[in-house]
């Protein structure tokens, strides 16, 4: 359950108990399967039956305009939020409820777009909050996970500074080792699929590719196969990072495919939505 207390970025989803067996990593097992999901808010349909797997091991990138509704897609995803209609399985198993009911079936880290972390909170403090909320661990032992966390990001010997002190990317590496953070003695509580909301939005080029390294490097330290959904409207993010992209537009998924498919493809909003053109048939909001 997500406290009250703690951020609504780089939360971690800390209950998990997956009784499934576990396939190999060549298997295509759905690890989160989206059926005839809609959701609205007040009359604003924003997605209209949507259908969606997620499958174990894959890196996935969801693209859209603007308003489309990926960002609610990730916290549908996560059980932040219900759908009005439609049916979310994890593992196989329909969810019922969201997560503040305690049902999530799999453990999920959470990397959001704004990546506040907590101001008045250290840098150690803020990536090991987990483990100082959820475990008895001591502090010496939260300490030394902490260190090998920062490590893991690339980032050293700043455990003592405030988020204050620290620069835009360098903030954003430390909500993802906050976000990712797990007690190693218990391998159970290693997130299986990692949700990112913008994770290089805003930041310059040489940033971004940093962020890009790292989600790819983190997927090999995930538990199992390593998964993970991305929202990115990034070019470069959207090429280094996707095994395979989504377009939502429109409540739908209008199309997918790889990577190497985006240059070549016919479909109109693709092509509008790579070359950014305001001619086509994504509507132009001002
Ligand atoms: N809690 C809410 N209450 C009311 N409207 C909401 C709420 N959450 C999202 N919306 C609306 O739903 C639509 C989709 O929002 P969402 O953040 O999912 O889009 P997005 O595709 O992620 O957008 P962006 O690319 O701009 O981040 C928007 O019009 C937004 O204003």
């Amino acid at each position: 359950m997500i406290g009250q207390d703690q951020p609504k970025n780089a939360a971690s989803i800390p209950t998990v108990q997956s009784h499934s067996p576990t396939l190999p990593c060549t298997e295509k097992e759905p690890l989160v399967e989206l059926r005839g999901i809609s959701k609205r808010f007040g009359n604003n349909v924003i997605l209209d039956k949507l259908d969606l797997t997620i499958y174990r091991g894959e890196a996935l990138v969801v693209i859209g305009p603007s308003g489309t509704g990926k960002s609610t897609v990730l916290r549908l995803i996560a059980g932040l939020t219900e759908p009005d209609e439609g049916e979310i399985y994890i593992k196989g198993q329909l969810r019922k409820g969201s997560v503040e009911d305690g049902e999530e079936l799999m453990r999920m880290a959470l990397v959001f777009q704004q990546s506040a972390l907590f101001d008045s909170l250290t840098v150690e403090e803020n990536v090991g909050f987990f483990l100082y909320e959820h475990t008895n661990l001591s502090r010496r032992r939260i300490r030394e996970i902490v260190e090998e966390a920062l490590h893991m990001i690339g980032l050293e010997n700043i455990g003592d500074r405030y988020p204050s002190e620290l620069s835009g990317g360098m903030k954003k590496r430390v909500s993802f080792a906050r976000a990712l953070i797990a007690n190693p003695d218990n391998h159970r509580e290693r997130p299986e699929l990692v949700l990112y909301d913008e994770p290089t939005a805003g930041l310059d080029p040489i940033a971004s590719t940093v962020i890009e390294d790292l989600v790819r490097h983190l997927k090999q330290n995930q538990k199992g196969c390593g998964s993970y959904v991305m929202v990115s409207h990034q070019d470069s993010t959207i090429r280094r990072t996707a095994d395979r992209v989504v377009m939502l537009y429109q409540g739908q998924v209008q199309w997918q495919g790889g990577v190497d498919e985006i240059d070549v493809t016919d479909n109109a909003l693709m092509r509008q939505f790579f070359s950014g053109s305001i001619n086509g048939p994504i509507r132009v909001i001002d």
